[in-house]
């Protein structure tokens, strides 16, 4: 069944690494099922902002509401079978096999005194493994794997963990152009049939319009803009927010938009008038 109210409230946030202040008067509700993309430049709170989401950093001051309640109230077990992080940096032993880490996302469900896999572990790894189409390379080490293969391999360990809130920090950074869409349209399919929500700091404003319901633009650790992606990605914000020029264009045929940098060079070339992107 549903929980009432948003799946995430942050009230009020503000954090700061010693006296660097960092994050500042954030307020937001992530809806259940909802899939919720922050971008924002390079140094603006991304990564800060999941990690404090998480539980893994307090706030300075404000809270984190996770399913209607502080997460301060939650114990780390039980936090892990609501909410999955795939941080930035992995940290992984690079001896174990594929299989062996995905079940890795079954922990939260064992006790200390019962650690054996029951059918539905195996079943929920098998889903796992079958989602992120990496089957064929199970029973290989990960330190074997590319970059895109493990990055494959770390999702497959939240599904396994059967989450209902994904933090995901630039989840397919390493990715090429296919399995970029093949993890994003598992992540839309999964969220949609198992009512799991999505928050995904990215870099590629594309992405975001591609596939998330709403946007949070963070520029130094204040949002900036907040809505659908055809409300926050134009060129005027996203000028604003990475202070250089966007151009941005419609897609006919799948009806979003495209935003991309332009590159200063070509700028100059095309005698583009540099203050006019501002808007
Ligand atoms: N452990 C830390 N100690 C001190 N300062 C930090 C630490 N981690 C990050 N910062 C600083 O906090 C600010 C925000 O960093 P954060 O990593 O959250 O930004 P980001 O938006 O995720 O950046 P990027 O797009 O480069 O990943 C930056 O100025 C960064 O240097």
């Amino acid at each position: 069944m549903k929980a009432a109210g948003p799946a995430i409230v942050l009230n009020n946030l503000h954090f700061s690494y010693g006296h660097m202040p960092v994050l500042r008067e954030i307020n937001l509700d992530i809806r259940h099922g909802e899939m919720f993309a922050v971008l924002g430049p390079n140094g603006s709170g991304k990564t800060t902002l999941l990690r404090v989401i998480s539980g893994f950093l307090k706030p300075s001051m404000g809270d984190v509401v996770i399913e209607s309640r502080s997460i301060r109230a939650y114990s780390r077990k039980n936090l892990a079978r609501i909410l999955g992080v795939l941080p930035q940096e992995q940290n992984v032993l690079p001896t174990w096999r594929v299989r062996e880490f995905v079940s890795l996302g079954r922990i939260p469900y064992k006790s200390r005194l019962e650690f054996a896999f029951r059918d539905e572990d195996v079943q929920a790894v098998d889903r796992a493994l079958e989602m992120m189409q990496i089957e064929d390379i199970q029973h290989r080490r990960i330190s074997s794997l590319s970059e895109g293969q493990k990055q494959r391999v770390m999702i497959a360990m939240l599904l396994a963990q059967e989450v209902k809130i994904m933090l995901l920090d630039e989840p397919t950074a390493h990715l090429d152009m296919k399995y970029k869409n093949l993890v994003f349209d598992a992540l839309y399919d999964i969220r949609k049939s198992l009512d799991i929500t999505v928050v995904a700091c990215l870099h590629d404003p594309i992405i975001a319009a591609l596939y998330f319901d709403r946007v949070a633009l963070l520029k130094d650790g204040k949002v900036y803009a907040l809505g659908s992606p055809d409300d926050t990605l134009n060129p005027s914000i996203l000028s604003g927010v990475y202070d250089t020029r966007i151009k941005v264009v419609q897609d006919e045929e799948i009806g979003v938009l495209l935003a991309y940098a332009v590159p200063i060079s070509r700028s100059a070339r095309d005698n583009v008038n540099e203050e006019a992107w501002k808007g």
